[in-house]
């Protein structure tokens, strides 16, 4: 042993490496670091001690000047800091010094991600302190912008990339992963990024984000967060043509070959880290997120936080406004703008909530609520073309072609926006809804902001101050009138990470319904 690391410190005879090698080409030098050709690869080695030079390096364990003389002497770091002792609480105050100083907010965000590679514990700091002000740096809505630039901004892997390549060896490929103690994953398969669509492989942001509130504000350790990303192509012709794109270079996988190697992924989870790891579902798009959280409800600890945690999020928000606009959840009439994850998602969990509360059978408390979605109202006469997941929400009603026309008729009290096209609360609408409303609640929960359905100033504005406001990605106070509006965040960071630590915690194998009304209160 002692003469292995020897040599392996002097230079790699353990590889056995001489002049007589039949390793053709490649450029040698005299560590024989430079033999690799493409068909014979040299072992990179390291000898990894989390002390000295390499603790510095270590995200996990590096405090940079925070270490105290103590600290210094004890792991071999004297010389290799200057000598100033700083705390946590002073690098603290440095960073978010110079953080605000940056005005692009992706700047912001390039400077967290580098932090998390640098100190781990100071980047959670941050986030645990400042986490009102470096929410929308890390999570919605900067992220959206730092996907759509993941390639150009990627450094180092912050999470594992499953691709196409990898069929057949995904669970050697999660034992690469250097942690063992996984106990929740984050998975996308980029194709709906928040409300920007297919990003491909560059969705990576959004576990990664999920996964930085899964710490902050669930307290799981980072070590035993996992961020996935599926790569199986993408059918977004820009990234295709990009060559600084990071994916698979190919039009998206579907069918068999889709389902066979989330197949495979699946398996290989519960295999290599056990039934009680947590799987979230994160954007992906409603033709596969559907039917992902059926087939696989039934056999892993999994949810889906488009579909189930906004349902549970956007439920409690009802709630808690009705406070504010009176009556209870049966006696409101709610109008949904987008019918796909989020809207029928938050619609059923509504739906059975007043069930519960009202003991009528769920089939009937649906009729207290519409959806539209790009070709109109959901109504009954369009039932046969509709996809599975809006067919409980074709009511019987004339056809009604637009959003404007559906309020009119339908009178909503609450309306949702979750179609992922900005701008579609427009004046007539929110005018309309405040025409019959003394409060009207309006939800914009599309992300990022620029495909919010309304900006706060708009739907504080065009309500001349009466609408209960509160959006997906969040928005300043606004003073109208003289009068400062707060508005509110409904997203589904408010639920996910207490959801998902609640299950951990309790040793779930399985997610139900119950637990999802149980979290929302
Ligand atoms: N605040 C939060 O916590 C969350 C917010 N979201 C946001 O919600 C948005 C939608 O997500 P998700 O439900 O998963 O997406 P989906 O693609 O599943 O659903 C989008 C829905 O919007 C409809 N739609 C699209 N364009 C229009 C339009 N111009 N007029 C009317 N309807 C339209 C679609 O219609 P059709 O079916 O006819 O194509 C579809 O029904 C995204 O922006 C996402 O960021 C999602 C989850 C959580
Ligand atoms: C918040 C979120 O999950 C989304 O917009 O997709
Ligand atoms: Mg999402």
């Amino acid at each position: 042993m002692e003469s292995t690391m020897k040599e392996m410190r002097d230079g790699a005879s353990v590889l056995d490496f001489d002049s007589k090698s039949t390793v053709e080409g490649g450029v040698e030098d005299v560590y024989g670091e430079d033999r690799a050709t493409e068909d014979q690869l040299v072992t990179p080695w390291t000898i990894s001690v989390a002390s000295g030079y390499c603790l510095l390096r270590d995200p996990r364990h590096n405090k940079g000047l925070a270490f105290t003389e103590k600290e210094r002497d004890a792991h071999y770091l004297r010389g290799l800091l200057p000598p100033a002792v700083i705390s946590q609480q002073l690098q603290e105050k440095k960073l978010m010094n110079s953080i605000r100083q940056y005005e692009v907010p992706l700047q912001k965000y390039v400077a967290m991600m580098e932090l998390e590679e640098r100190n781990e514990r100071l980047f959670y700091k941050l986030l645990i302190d400042n986490v009102e002000e470096l929410l929308p740096v890390v999570y919605t809505p900067t992220v959206g912008e730092a996907c759509q630039k993941y390639g150009s901004i990627f450094r180092r892997p912050q999470g594992l990339y499953i691709s196409l390549k990898e069929k057949g060896k995904i669970l050697e490929v999660l034992k690469n992963w250097p942690e063992r103690s996984i106990q929740v994953i984050v998975v996308t398969d980029g194709e709906r990024i928040l409300g920007l669509g297919d990003l491909g492989c560059q969705g990576m942001g959004i576990p990664v984000g999920k996964l930085a509130l899964y710490t902050a504000l669930g307290g799981i350790r980072p070590s035993a967060c996992l961020p996935i990303t599926v790569d199986v192509g993408t059918n977004n012709e820009q990234l295709l043509k990009d060559e600084f794109y990071i994916g698979l270079r190919q039009r998206r996988a579907t069918g068999q070959e889709y389902a066979e190697l989330l197949d495979e992924f699946m398996s290989a989870v519960k295999q290599n880290y056990g039934e009680k790891v947590l799987i979230q579902f994160e954007d992906f798009a409603n033709h596969n997120a559907f039917e992902l959280l059926a087939k696989y409800g039934t056999t892993h600890l999994v949810f889906n936080d488009d579909i189930q945690g906004t349902a549970s999020v956007v439920l409690a928000g009802v709630v808690a406004a009705l406070k504010l606009i009176g009556g209870t959840l049966a006696e409101h009439r709610f109008l949904f703008l987008g019918a796909g994850e989020a809207g029928t998602g938050i619609a059923e969990l509504i739906a059975l909530e007043i069930s519960k509360q009202t003991k009528a059978p769920v089939e009937e408390t649906r009729k207290k609520i519409c959806l539209v979605d790009s070709k109109g109202l959901i109504v009954s006469s369009r039932k046969d073309s509709l996809q599975h997941f809006k067919k409980p929400w074709a009511h019987e009603h004339e056809p009604v072609n637009n959003l404007l026309d559906a309020v009119k008729v339908i009178k909503p009290t609450i309306l949702i926006g979750s179609s992922g096209v900005g701008r579609t609360f427009t004046k007539e609408v929110i005018e309309a809804m405040a025409s019959f409303n003394e409060k009207p609640l309006i939800l914009a929960l599309s992300n990022p902001t620029s495909q919010s359905e309304c900006t706060a100033e708009e739907a504080y504005t065009w309500s001349k101050g009466r609408a209960i406001f509160a959006s997906g990605s969040p928005f300043d106070p606004f003073e109208y009138n003289g009068k400062v509006f707060v508005p509110g965040q409904a997203n589904n960071a408010y639920i996910f990470p207490g959801f998902g630590l609640g299950l951990v915690i309790s040793g779930a194998i399985r997610v139900h319904d119950d637990m999802l009304l149980a979290a929302c209160k």
